[in-house]
C-alpha cells in the first residue's frame, strides 16, 4: 500500500479493496470560492472569439501559445506571465498571445504528472490543494488581461478550470481517445488536437471530426454527480503539428499535406504548428531554429495561409532540470527559480527574439 493509500485508510476515509479514495471538492465549490469576475469573463468570451477569427482566418494575426511545459512553481509562473503580457500587448497588431499554463503533464511511463496531480512535490498528492492553485494561477494570469491554454488531460478536471480558459489542447498521447473527443466535444471553446508520438497525423484529423460532433457520454456535472452529458460539439477544432517518432513535421511539405487532407475532410485546413516536442527533438536550442523556420515560412507563397499558430515552451530560465518527487524534499528545495521541472524550454531572451521575429514575419505576410 503506497503512503498515500495508507493515510486514507488509517483516516477513516473511504477504502475499498486496494484503492482508497480522497473526496474533493466540486467544481461547483471551487468557483464559488475563487470566482471568474466580470472582467476576467471579458477576457476569456473575447479571447475564445479572437481565437476563433484567427484560426478561421478572418483575424490575419498568429495566434501564439507559449509558456512554460509546465507550472511547478506559481510564483515564477506569474513573474513569467507578467513578463509575457508587456510582449502580447506590444505585439497585438501582430500576435495574438495566449499563455500555456499547463497543469497536467501526460507521461510516457511515470513521473511527476503536473501542478494538479502533485502541487507540493513531493508525491502527497495532495488535489484539492492543487486544483486550488491550479485555478488561482489561471485568474491571476487572467487578470493580467492574458489569455490562458492549457491541456486537458484528466476529464475530471475540466470543470474546475475551462471557465477561465480560452484555448485547449488535447496531447499526442490521448488525441485518439474517445473519452477526450467527447470531452472537447463538450468544452465552449477551440481545441487543437496533437498529431501522435509517433508522428501519425490522421488520429487527428479524426479527433477534429468526432469532437464536432454531438456527442452523449457519461460524465459528471459540476456537482460531481454521474450524469448522462449532452453534448454539442466542437465546431473550432484543430490540428496541430508536432513532430514524432517519425520526424518533425513543421516543414512546408508536412503543413501542405496536412492541410490537404484536411480540406478533404472538411475540417479546418489551417494548423497550428508546435515548435517544441517531435519537431525539436525537445532540445530548446532546436526549438528557437524551428520557431525561426516556422517565420521563414509565414512569409513564403506555399503555405504560408495554412498556419494560423504556433506553440512554444519557454520559461524565465532556459532548459530543463531533472524531477522526481522520490528524492526527497532536499531535491525540491535546490530546484532553480524559473527552470521547467518537465521538458526543456526556452529562455526568456530568446523567446522575446522568437516573438519579435513571428510578429515580423506576420507583417511580411499581410503585406503579401
Ligand atoms: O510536454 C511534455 C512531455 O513531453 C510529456 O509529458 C512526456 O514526457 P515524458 O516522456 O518525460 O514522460
Ligand atoms: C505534453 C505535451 O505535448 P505532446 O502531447 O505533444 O507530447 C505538451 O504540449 O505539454
Amino acid at each position: 500500500m503506497n503512503a498515500a493509500a495508507q493515510t486514507l485508510s488509517t483516516s477513516g476515509q473511504d477504502f475499498a479493496g486496494r484503492t482508497a479514495y480522497a473526496p474533493l471538492p466540486t467544481a461547483t465549490e471551487l468557483r464559488d470560492l475563487l470566482p471568474v469576475d466580470a472582467d476576467g469573463a471579458a477576457v476569456v468570451e473575447r479571447s475564445r472569439d479572437e481565437v476563433r477569427a484567427v484560426l478561421n482566418g478572418l483575424d490575419d494575426r498568429l495566434l501564439v501559445v507559449v509558456g512554460p511545459c509546465s507550472v511547478h512553481d506559481t510564483t515564477a509562473g506569474l513573474e513569467y506571465a507578467r513578463r509575457l503580457a508587456a510582449e502580447a500587448s506590444r505585439h497585438r497588431e501582430d500576435l495574438l498571445v495566449v499563455m500555456r499554463c499547463y497543469f497536467e503533464k501526460p507521461r510516457t511511463t511515470v513521473g511527476w504528472k503536473g501542478l494538479i496531480n502533485d502541487p507540493g512535490l513531493d508525491g502527497g498528492h495532495d488535489m484539492a490543494r492543487g486544483l486550488s492553485e491550479a485555478r488561482g494561477f489561471l485568474r491571476d494570469v487572467t487578470a493580467l488581461g492574458l489569455p490562458t491554454a492549457t491541456e486537458f488531460l484528466e476529464p475530471f478536471s475540466a470543470p474546475y478550470l475551462e471557465d477561465l480558459v480560452s484555448w485547449g489542447a488535447v496531447g499526442a498521447r490521448t488525441t485518439e481517445s474517445q473519452v477526450h473527443r467527447q470531452m472537447a466535444a463538450a468544452l465552449d471553446l477551440p481545441m487543437g488536437f496533437k498529431n501522435a508520438t509517433d508522428g501519425t497525423v490522421s488520429h487527428a484529423i479524426d479527433a477534429c471530426q468526432a469532437a464536432s460532433a454531438a456527442q452523449s457520454f457519461l460524465g459528471t456535472d459540476l456537482d460531481g454527480r454521474t450524469s448522462v452529458v449532452h453534448a454539442p460539439g466542437n465546431r473550432d477544432g484543430h490540428v496541430i503539428l508536432r513532430g514524432g517518432a517519425s520526424g518533425p513535421n513543421h516543414r512546408a511539405e508536412s503543413v501542405a499535406e496536412v492541410s490537404a487532407a484536411l480540406t478533404a475532410r472538411g475540417g479546418n485546413p489551417r494548423v497550428v504548428i508546435d515548435a517544441s516536442h517531435g519537431n525539436s527533438g525537445k532540445n530548446h536550442h532546436r526549438q528557437a531554429e524551428v520557431a525561426l523556420e516556422i517565420a521563414a515560412q509565414l512569409e513564403g507563397e506555399r503555405t504560408a495561409d495554412a498556419i494560423a499558430g504556433v506553440m512554444l515552451e519557454s520559461f524565465l530560465v532556459g532548459g530543463a532540470q531533472k524531477f522526481d518527487p522520490a528524492d526527497g524534499p532536499e531535491a525540491r528545495d535546490e530546484l532553480v527559480y524559473g527552470q521547467s521541472i518537465t521538458d526543456a524550454c526556452m529562455e526568456w531572451d530568446v523567446t522575446a527574439q522568437v516573438l519579435d521575429a513571428l510578429a515580423e514575419a506576420v507583417r511580411n505576410r499581410r503585406d503579401g
